[in-house]
């Protein structure tokens, strides 16, 4: 029986488009079309997807304008029917774009007939992406200081010339709130200033993790990917909650290759170096450091000076010195914290109609920063984690499954970690013997609980402010 004229028309195409690509590029973007039909010199293709029929348009639209050239003549055009929901089989047409008009080009084989060359079109108008940076974050306002001058100036170096330096990847690891995601943003920005045409794009690891599981559940894990790899500059932040999830990091493992065999810059930000990172894979650490590990430190007292006069006068306030000095002496773990501060003194200024004076500054400073710094112990937590949850002691310990008893062994896990200087192995022999990746796992799900759940947040801020009574 003879094939319908657009079936046998699309596999002819294939038959050229075989010829001219990599077996592997065939397989995934020309093998999964389906002929629907040809009618008035158009011919209609099934795409599995938006992402798909938009990386065709601008990946192989030549490819494609040749070929119809060649098998249909000129003038022969293509439509796209674009699957938009596999479940409920629902689709949309879209037109090709003018580009993908059949003309012929003489490197397609086979052999082209002979007619005018017509000029080569334009390079596809890269697809727009939102970078999703923060304008904020800048190397304008990223005050530099002893504790981060090497990184700064390296991060400066990758934004001028993204992927030519051997700054590839770019780890930036450092404590709580020491300005990596700031840093990072910066880079980000400038390379978007200096190159427009570059696909920059931040992502935090949890969204990215988000973003996969959601592509397994749908099915699009592929588009994902794919996604991923036409990124010219991808930036990572938080890549420390990649620990414990497998497959995750095995995705990643992929994209990362495929963008630094590619020549495309990569920049990550962890709150460890690679050597501490516990549950990650090996291969994984190893890329990490195949570029440069940078560190931020904890801000000097004279750049915490710095970085609040900065604030302050951005801010249009004015500070006296002698505040902006004990603020500065006082509070010297996070920049994060230094910034609320300035926040919270404004505000009791502004609704108590006070001066801002250094007796305001010691109030509000004291209420932040805990003056002796207490040492907080397994022990200390586990007691206030119990007293708060009214349990007893040994039910932390054991393999109850019971909802307070899950929350308070998690809440425990979590406080060890942030608290104490215990690895996640011993956390875990501590507090249950469990292994590490249930450790980790305890500390993933409290602080995305406390993201989503007012409650279960408004218990964790509980048991801290029991736990700094005691
Ligand atoms: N050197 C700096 N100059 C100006 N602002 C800074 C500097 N370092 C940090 N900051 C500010 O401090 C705040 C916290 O910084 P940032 O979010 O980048 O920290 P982080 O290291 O990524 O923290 P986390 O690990 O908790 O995500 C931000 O508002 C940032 O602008």
């Amino acid at each position: 029986m003879n094939k319908p004229v657009h079936v046998a028309l699309w596999n002819d195409c294939l038959n050229i488009i075989r010829d001219n690509v990599a077996e592997s590029t065939y397989n995934t973007w020309f093998a999964p079309i389906i002929p629907l039909k040809f009618e008035d010199k158009t011919l209609v293709i099934q795409v599995p997807s938006q992402f798909f029929y938009e990386f065709l348009e601008e990946k192989f639209v030549d490819l494609l304008r040749h070929t119809l050239y060649q098998v249909i003549g000129e003038g022969a055009k293509l439509m796209y029917n674009v699957m938009v929901d596999r479940s409920a089989s629902a689709t949309v047409n879209l037109e090709a774009s003018n580009r993908s008009t059949a003309v012929r080009k003489n490197n397609i084989s086979p052999a082209a007939p002979r007619t005018r060359i017509p000029q080569a079109p334009q390079a596809p108008a890269i697809q727009e992406l939102d970078p999703r940076l923060n304008p904020d974050y800048t190397f304008e306002t990223f005050i530099e200081g002893n504790s981060n001058k090497l990184s700064r100036s390296v991060a400066e170096a990758v934004a001028e010339n993204p992927a030519k330096t051997v700054f590839n990847p770019l780890f930036i690891h450092g404590n709580s709130g020491v300005g990596k995601t700031h840093l990072a943003n910066a880079i980000g920005l400038r390379i978007k200033e200096r190159y427009p045409e570059k696909r920059v794009l931040y992502v935090s690891a949890h969204l990215f993790q988000i973003q996969y599981t959601d592509s397994v559940r749908n099915n699009t894990t592929n588009d994902f990917i794919n996604f991923y790899q036409t990124i010219d500059v991808l930036i990572i932040d938080d890549i420390q909650e990649f620990a414990g999830v497998v497959k995750t990091q095995n995705t990643f493992f992929h994209i990362f290759n495929h963008l630094h065999q590619n020549g495309k810059q990569l920049i990550l930000t962890s709150d460890l170096p690679p050597v501490l990172l516990q549950g990650m894979e090996d291969r994984l650490l190893t890329r990490f450091k195949w570029g440069m590990v940078a560190e931020l430190e904890r801000p000097s007292v004279e750049l915490r000076k710095d970085i609040l006069r900065n604030k302050i006068h951005r801010d249009g306030l004015d500070f006296p010195t002698e505040v902006i000095t004990y603020i500065a002496e006082n509070v010297d773990d996070s920049v994060r914290d230094l910034e609320g501060i300035v926040i919270s003194i404004m505000a009791h200024s502004t609704i108590y109609n006070k001066e801002i004076d250094l007796d305001l500054a010691q109030r509000i400073v004291k209420k932040v920063v805990r003056s002796e710094k207490k040492v907080i112990t397994i022990d200390n937590i586990l007691t206030a984690v119990t007293d708060y949850f009214k349990i007893e002691p040994k039910q932390i310990h054991s393999r109850s499954r019971k909802r307070e008893v899950v929350q308070a062994r998690h809440f425990a896990m979590f406080l060890a970690k942030k608290y104490t200087e215990y690895s996640t192995p011993k956390i875990g022999k501590f507090i249950g013997n469990r292994n590490h990746s249930t450790v980790l796992h305890a500390c993933k799900t409290v602080k995305h609980q406390c993201e989503v759940d007012k409650s279960y947040r408004a218990d964790m801020e509980a048991v801290q402010e029991l736990l700094h009574k005691k």
